[in-house]
């Protein structure tokens, strides 16, 4: 008798209330499935039967599911899922959810089910608990009925988190899977921002005043993140929210957000009478895990301090600390490094390599991520366009609690790492807890916006993206540097580069169907060919 015959019927009837249309194509890359939301919700009752499995096959922990398009327009939606310690979903998983998603037919979807069950020795009799969340798209209501459907068909037992952050929903199913005990998911997200705003006010005990920064929240989910942050902080840091249209779902990452900040260089029209010369703000993209700094110069000229920015700036703050601790002597050595990928700025790169060990590799949080986790005790990954994080070791974390301090310095700087440990969130980056360690990076450095742009001067450069037949016809190596196929084209790009002195490369977009085409420069003529 087939495994799931006790389920068929359930199956059967959402897959002929979400059928997948005729010509219809799904593929679950770097962010998961992303296009129109639409279009998703076969999409989405397959992947709540993913997530059942998935969490079968790790032994009834919690599997996380985010819908959301991040910073695509107000129509997009999207899904992916969350492993049980707030990860990404592991890679050998993204090729059967494409397939699941791709499946035309019930007798179709049921051999493939049958054979992923037998082959990964799933089984059904374990129980399956997921925890879901989504952003402030229109699409979104209707694409949680979907997938709750799914979680129904396959027995799974479901925690709303309701309309919440990516980062807050990656924190949720670490924290679902290590708690000892009893919870609920709005305990627990109040947990979160205490954790947060009580390491935030230790960090900053002793600055006499209060600061104040401009967020622009991209009319998404991230506004009612940063309310409820505002809450929490109280006086410790006065926050100025803009861009908080949350109700208005077609305004969602129009004109504004980091998205629009980073790929325009330029403020947000929303903001201009806002900004002050000399003032700091900062915009959050549309599911509050990316972050961009900004501020206007003495002739009121618009500077960007983007996610290489933010790496400098917090990998410098952490290695004074740990040398601060005397945690960089040989004993207790604890080894900082910094992650970027080929979009990372040259001077960026530059600038930290005469510092630090530091890796490229592949675009996409997952690559920086583990790289952060393997290669480094104090792994530092932030992507160019403001998304990143930084990642402590188990073995850091414990000298960094058991270290004995020699000198009252010593203590101080090890009470803060300790702090700095609780602002962030390691499971992914979070634009707002990533604004914290910022803000708290910037008073410990004793630097102004200004000192802090100016720790290096970013090489003018221009990301374009161009439509082509097919886009898997691009073939990259290098860490996504160089291309192999199609033939002869990397000559062609080296030769253009020769000419200017500088650096592009070209790669297969993984969340839209254009490549992308990067070229940086001395001089901003020479980028913009
Ligand atoms: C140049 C660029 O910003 N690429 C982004 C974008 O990936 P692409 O594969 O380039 O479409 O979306 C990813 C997911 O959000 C993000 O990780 C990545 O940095
Ligand atoms: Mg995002």
């Amino acid at each position: 008798m087939s495994a799931l015959s006790g389920f068929e019927n359930e199956l059967r009837k959402g897959l002929e209330e979400y059928p997948v249309k005729p010509g219809e194509k799904f593929s679950y890359g770097t962010a998961g499935f992303r296009t129109l939301g639409d279009k998703l919700e076969s999409v989405l009752f397959k992947v709540g039967i993913l997530a059942a499995l998935r969490s079968r096959s790790c032994g009834g922990k919690t599997i996380g599911v985010m819908i959301t398009a991040s910073h695509n327009s107000a129509e997009d939606n999207g899904v992916k899922l969350v492993d049980p310690r707030g990860e990404m979903l592991d890679t050998s998983w993204e090729s059967h959810a494409t397939d699941f998603a791709n499946a035309p037919s019930l007798d179709a979807f049921i051999a493939i089910l049958e054979n992923f069950i037998r082959s990964k020795q799933i089984s059904l009799g374990t129980p399956a608990n997921v925890v879901y969340a989504r952003d402030t798209r229109a699409s979104g209501p209707k694409l949680v009925t979907a997938l709750r459907k799914g979680f129904a068909a396959m027995g799974a037992a479901a925690t709303d988190a309701e309309v919440t952050t990516t980062p807050i929903l990656h924190y949720l199913v670490d924290i679902i899977n290590t708690t000892t005990q009893e919870w609920n998911v709005n305990n627990l997200i109040e947990g979160y921002y205490l954790k947060l705003s009580n390491a935030f006010k230790r960090l900053l005990a002793d600055r006499g005043t209060s600061a104040h920064l401009l967020i622009d929240c991209a009319n998404g989910v991230g506004a009612l993140a940063a309310k409820k942050l505002d809450d929490f902080l109280g006086e410790s840091l006065t926050l100025k929210l803009k861009n908080t249209s949350v109700e208005s779902t077609e305004k969602l990452n129009k004109d504004c957000g980091a998205d629009y900040v980073k790929v325009g260089q330029k403020l947000p029209p929303s903001l201009t009478s806002e900004l002050r010369p000399g003032e700091r703000g900062c915009s959050l993209d549309g599911d509050a895990d990316r972050l961009i700094y900004y501020y206007l110069d003495d002739s009121g000229k618009f500077r960007m301090l983007d996610g290489d920015k933010i790496t400098t700036l917090v990998a410098s703050f952490i290695m004074r600390l740990v040398k601060d601790a005397g945690l960089d002597d040989a004993q207790e050595k604890i080894k900082v490094g910094v992650v970027q990928t080929a979009y990372a700025n040259g001077s960026s790169t530059r600038y930290l390599s005469e510092r630090l060990p530091v890796t490229c590799v592949p675009t996409g949080v997952k690559h920086l991520h583990h790289a952060a986790a393997e290669r480094y005790d104090i792994g530092v990954y932030f992507e160019a366009n403001g998304h990143g994080t930084v990642l402590f070791s188990s073995s850091a974390q414990h000298k960094v609690t058991s270290h004995k301090p020699s000198t009252a310095a010593q203590a101080t700087a090890l009470g803060r790492l300790k702090d700095v440990i609780d602002v962030i969130n390691q499971t992914v980056g979070d634009a707002l807890s990533d604004m914290l360690l910022v803000e708290v990076a910037l008073y410990h450095m004793a630097y102004s916006v200004e000192t802090w742009d100016k720790l290096y001067s970013d090489l003018p450069n221009r990301l374009v993206k161009v439509k082509v037949g097919d886009r898997n016809a691009f073939v990259t190596e290098d860490a996504e540097r160089r291309l192999v196929r199609p033939p002869g084209l990397q000559a062609k790009i080296d030769e253009l580069v020769q000419r200017t002195g500088g650096r592009s490369f070209v790669r297969p977009s993984g969340t839209e169907d254009v490549v992308r085409v990067y070229a940086e420069a001395k001089e901003t003529d020479a980028a913009y060919w």
